[in-house]
């Protein structure tokens, strides 16, 4: 028997607001339970226990039949997100059951963890965490990820770190030296996670934006990169599910 999938949120027809396909229409899946705990993770329901009550176990085509259920025919484009869906070995029934069905598949992933079906990803962003988030990078396991996506990954895949301030900076200096030739996305960190006054957070994430491509710009390594903001945080704030 298939192993089911741990669902916390499926969603869309929505853009895809962040990283190497921003404005993609798409819909998410977002799965529960993640290896890691950051500090600023703006889906920490995913892990931090305050929702296990509503994760639903689901196969793969109960996946699907629910996308069509909420797509209709309004979507060629599914975003696997999280918590961490790469400790999730059984994603790769969905993986090719949505290819089966004609629709290219995103991963969002944090890059602690390889799975074979991450070769067979259409758009795979990797997105190791700067010193702000707490967390540590396994290194090994990085390079891991990096080599055998270049050698089998039949889609894109780029890195993206979030930037809260000039540690950080420096943390995605290192990774542009130490994986030259692979995509790299810096994306604005939002650090006011509660508020429900979008009037007020789109200039303040506006800002801290403005702030970022100040320090690429002066920046003598970072000449290879692409800033971007939140984009979906500019259009509905920190609203759930879009
Ligand atoms: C919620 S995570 C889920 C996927 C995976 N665990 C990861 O971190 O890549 C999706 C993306 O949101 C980013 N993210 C999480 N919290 C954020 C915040 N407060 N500000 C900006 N980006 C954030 C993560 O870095 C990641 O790129
Ligand atoms: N619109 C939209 N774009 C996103 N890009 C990455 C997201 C995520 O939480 O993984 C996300 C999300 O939750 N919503
Ligand atoms: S790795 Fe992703 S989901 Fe896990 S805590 Fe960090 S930002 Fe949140
Ligand atoms: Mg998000």
């Amino acid at each position: 028997m298939m192993r089911k999938i741990p669902v916390l949120e499926i969603f869309g027809p929505t853009i895809q607001g962040e990283g190497m396909v921003i404005g993609q229409k798409t819909m998410f899946v977002r799965t529960a339970g993640c290896d890691y705990s950051c500090s600023w993770c703006d889906s920490k329901f995913t892990w931090d226990g305050s929702e296990k009550e509503s994760i639903q176990m689901m196969e793969p085509q109960e996946i699907v039949d629910k996308l069509w259920e909420m797509g209709g025919g309004r979507f060629k484009h599914v975003t696997i997100s999280g918590g961490n869906p790469g400790l999730l070995s059984q994603l790769d029934g969905l993986v090719d059951l949505l290819h089966e069905n004609q629709v290219k598949v995103a991963l969002e992933t944090q890059g602690s963890r390889w799975q074979e079906w991450f070769a067979k990803i259409d758009d795979l962003t990797i997105s190791p965490k700067p010193p702000s988030s707490g967390m540590t990078t396994n290194f090994e396991t990085l390079d891991f990820i990096i080599r055998s996506l270049k050698e089998k990954q039949q889609g894109d895949f780029s890195l993206k770190v979030v930037i809260f301030g000039k540690e950080d900076l420096q943390y995605a200096v290192n990774l542009h030296k130490r994986y030259t030739d692979v995509a790299l996305f810096l994306q604005v960190g939002n650090d006011d996670l509660e508020t429900e006054e979008q009037e007020k957070l789109v200039p303040y994430l506006l800002e801290k934006y403005e702030r970022l491509v100040d320090l690429v710009m002066d920046h003598e390594v970072l000449n290879d990169v692409r800033v971007l903001p939140q984009l979906h945080t500019y259009l509905w704030g920190n609203k759930r599910g879009v």
